[in-house]
């Protein structure tokens, strides 16, 4: 069967008027620095682990595992009073990064604590880093519990974004400004709209977990992602659940816990300081969120960390921030919109790509070689010349023009079949062949057929 395409050369893009690419939104940079983006992230799934790690080589139906602390070996990191280490590794299903994150010295007593991995593995939600499968394994020498999560590739964890000290000799400090008598603090506020981003981000992962009938039980500047422009997502889901599966506790009780943590990290963010509702800290804290930031940040920060509210709830939060949620929701529009106007453009690559492949397929066959009938005659000389019409044209002086849009125009008249005509001259020079792009195609059709 053998459709006709009712669109051909180049996809019209969307006005810039309308959907710029060379300016900034919230969730999507500037397209140059996009497709940088998705560049490095690609480079790194393809990075290879440093030898001699002594790691598994296969591990529960995963292979090359790449540590993905940079402190490995020296820092050894800590989940609660456990030592985790996370690794990135390959799928040998389906061939897929995932992450791992494996718990050292881990006694699994019940198999039922693992219920709460497959209660997990149903939340999707993109604001959580979703959760794929656990067990247990003896390959690191030791008994360790590996939980397996979505991979992103060069996330970065907020603790590492923001608050990691800049340079030792550079302690996180604040100083007194002579002029004012205040006290301002040494580091970069994050602007007032990002905060409000990841709030609302968060915001809603606990909803969508609650609602679940799970609690979140590690809301952690430590634990969560920043997996692109303004985007966080929640990792190490489940873990808690798996580690203290013998020891009871109230759901209701976990869920308020979790609206405590959101408080702590809301300062924590807000005041660039991992520790800021320590009673140490906490009344600079408060006095650093009301000089830099809306009081709203303030009385919601302080709902979510007071002890005794009767109405405290994720609801509850909805209710005293929707009014920032619009913005939110134009923002994460607009993304979409920003987006699709990207992918737009790149939808010639796979239809040229696919036309190339079937040249590739069709000419200079090495079976055929000595059959001059093969390239010589009918169908195929003529895609033969016209692969000489596309790639191989020269100019006055007998040197090659490797002129990409001639070649990026005759593959899409091409690839629509066109009927305008074309003039393909022989090498010899000696004839010529006066055919249509929609002949060519069916030439190319048959051949490849
Ligand atoms: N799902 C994931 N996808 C991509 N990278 C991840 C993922 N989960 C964690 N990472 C990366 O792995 C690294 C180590 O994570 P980890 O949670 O151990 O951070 P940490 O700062 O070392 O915290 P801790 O002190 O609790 O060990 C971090 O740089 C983080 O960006």
């Amino acid at each position: 069967m053998f459709f006709q395409l009712n669109y051909h050369l180049y996809t019209p893009a969307i006005p810039p008027a309308f959907v710029s690419s060379s300016t900034d939104s919230h969730f999507v940079p500037q397209s140059t620095e996009l497709r940088q983006t998705l560049q490095s992230r690609s480079e790194t799934i393809r990075s290879y682990p440093s030898l001699g790690l002594n790691l598994p080589e296969e591990l529960q139906g995963y292979h090359t595992l790449t540590p993905l602390d940079v402190s490995f070996g020296t820092d050894r990191r800590k989940f609660g009073n456990w030592f985790s280490v996370v690794y990135r590794a390959i799928n040998s299903t389906d061939g897929l990064p995932y992450t791992l994150r494996r718990i050292e010295n881990f006694r699994l007593m019940h198999q039922t604590a693992f219920s709460s991995i497959e209660a997990w593995g149903r939340v999707q939600h993109p604001n959580i880093v979703s959760v794929h499968e656990a067990f247990t394994t003896r390959a690191f020498n030791d008994s360790s519990l590996v939980v397996v999560y979505t991979y992103h590739a060069n996330a970065q964890t907020l603790y590492d974004a923001y608050l990691k000290p800049k340079s030792p000799s550079f302690p996180q400090q604040s100083f007194l400004n002579q002029a004012t008598g205040t006290q301002t603090p040494q580091f970069t506020p994050i602007p007032e709209r990002t905060i409000w981003s990841y709030i609302i981000q968060i915001a809603s992962a606990i909803k969508k977990v609650h609602e679940a009938k799970l609690a979140v039980r590690m809301i952690d500047t430590t634990k969560i992602l920043v997996t692109g422009k303004n985007r966080i997502r929640i990792g190490s889901c489940g873990i808690v659940d798996v580690l203290m599966h013998d020891t009871h506790q109230e759901m209701h009780l976990l869920q308020l816990e979790d609206l405590t943590m959101f408080g702590r990290l809301i300062f924590a963010l807000c005041c660039n300081n991992a520790s800021a509702t320590t009673n140490g800290n906490f009344q600079k804290s408060l006095e650093i969120m009301g000089r830099l930031y809306s009081p709203e940040i303030k009385t919601l920060g302080l709902f979510l960390i007071s002890k005794s509210h009767p109405n405290k709830n994720i609801n509850a939060v909805f209710e005293m921030i929707g009014s920032r949620v619009v913005t939110e929701l134009d923002d994460a529009l607009t993304a979409t919109d920003k987006l699709e106007n990207e992918l737009l453009g790149e939808l010639e690559n796979a239809r040229l790509v696919r036309l190339l492949c079937k040249f590739g397929f069709i000419n200079e066959r090495p079976e055929f070689a000595r059959d001059p009938r093969w390239s010589e005659t009918g169908d195929r000389y003529i895609i033969k010349l016209f692969r000489d019409y596309v790639f191989h044209q020269v100019d006055e002086h007998g040197n090659p023009i490797t002129n990409l849009s001639h070649v990026l125009t005759c593959l899409s008249k091409l690839d629509a079949g066109t009927d305008e005509k074309v003039m393909l001259v022989a090498r010899d020079e000696q004839s010529c062949l006066v055919v249509s792009y929609k002949e060519i195609r069916s030439c190319i059709d048959a051949a490849f057929k």
